[in-house]
């Protein structure tokens, strides 16, 4: 994040934003704040809010009712200098693939007629290590330079806040954090960035997380605030025939969820006496039983399967 100075400064700052898409109510009184230089992660199911909630936020969509700022300026009434000055990287890649990488990049820098184009434009090549592949065919990239491309472009005019939507979504391990190295040096130059993922290692990676599910946010904070919120305790069992133990293990008391990962089974609850008692005595001997720090994935599992529920004991 960046200096203590900025700590205070708050890029949004929003309350009690509502908004329907004909009968469904896609995003439930939402309130949040995000502070300068902040990574910001949006996680939940498909079609949970994610996107609409981002939008709402920056004054690119009009919410129902709820008021806020974003970078200073009001999202109701203010909506064409937020704009100016925000980023927007969409789910889909939305360059011409027949342009080179120079071409495309020239071609976004006359949309937002900057006068010194082709400074602008090297600058940007240079720092997202695409100098050497200027006069490539766009379309001839791989997925994580593609990637690279549209992080730059949306960068050209400098904005002070980042919309990332999905940005890293079928992205290889390693394009994938030189990405969020980027990001991080973003983040430490004062720009804020509202992310949208599905990727565990990238949720580890933002300063704050939000999960919404249903169009309600169900939790924001650090991740460490996110995990301790639940107040959940997860074992963690070693050994063979794990699939046959996870089905003993299903609905027996204290038991809320298992999740198998590798030769491990996290066997997950809220009432650690009853969870314990029951796991040891399903499990039985020959089976090494752990106490473990509840992990986020272990979590957001916990999350997904709560709102799931409630949903279903509404509808
Ligand atoms: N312009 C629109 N008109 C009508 N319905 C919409 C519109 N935009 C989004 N929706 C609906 O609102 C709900 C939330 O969509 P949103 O894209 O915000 O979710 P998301 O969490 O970002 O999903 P994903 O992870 O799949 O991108 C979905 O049911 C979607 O179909």
């Amino acid at each position: 994040m960046s200096d203590a100075a900025d700590a205070d400064v708050l890029t949004i700052d929003v309350q009690g934003l509502n908004k329907h898409f004909g009968d469904k109510h896609v995003v439930n009184d939402l309130s949040m704040q995000v502070r300068k230089g902040e990574i910001f992660g949006f996680l939940g199911p498909n079609g949970s809010g994610k996107t609409t909630s981002i939008r709402l936020m920056c004054g690119l969509l009009t919410p129902d009712s709820g008021s806020g700022r974003c970078l200073g300026y009001d999202i109701l009434r203010e909506t064409e200098q937020i704009k100016r000055r925000v980023g927007y990287m969409t789910q889909r890649f939305s360059y011409w693939e027949d342009l080179t990488i120079r071409e495309n990049l020239d071609f976004v820098a006359r949309l937002y007629e900057m006068k010194d184009r082709q400074q602008v434009v090297d600058e940007a090549l240079e720092r997202l290590g695409l100098a050497s592949r200027a006069d490539q065919l766009t379309g001839a990239l791989s997925g994580g330079w593609k990637q690279r491309l549209a992080l730059a472009a949306c960068m050209l005019h400098k904005p002070q806040l980042l919309l990332l939507d999905e940005p890293t979504a079928g992205v290889d391990p390693t394009a994938r954090r030189d990405f969020w190295e980027e990001l991080h040096r973003l983040a430490a130059d004062g720009i804020s960035v509202l992310v949208s993922t599905h990727y565990m290692d990238e949720a580890e990676r933002c300063h704050k997380l939000a999960y919404i599910a249903y169009g309600k946010l169900l939790v924001q904070g650090t991740a460490d605030e996110v995990v301790a919120a639940q107040h959940l305790t997860t074992f963690a069992v070693h050994g063979h025939e794990l699939a046959a133990l996870s089905e003993r293990l299903r609905g027996q008391a204290g038991v809320e969820q298992t999740v198998a990962f590798g030769s491990l089974l996290h066997v997950t609850g809220s009432d650690a006496a009853q969870l314990e008692a029951s796991l040891r005595r399903v499990a039985g001997e020959g089976l090494r039983i752990e106490h473990i720090d509840t992990s986020l994935e272990d979590v957001f599992i916990h999350l997904m399967k709560r709102s799931t529920d409630n949903y279903a004991g509404t509808s």
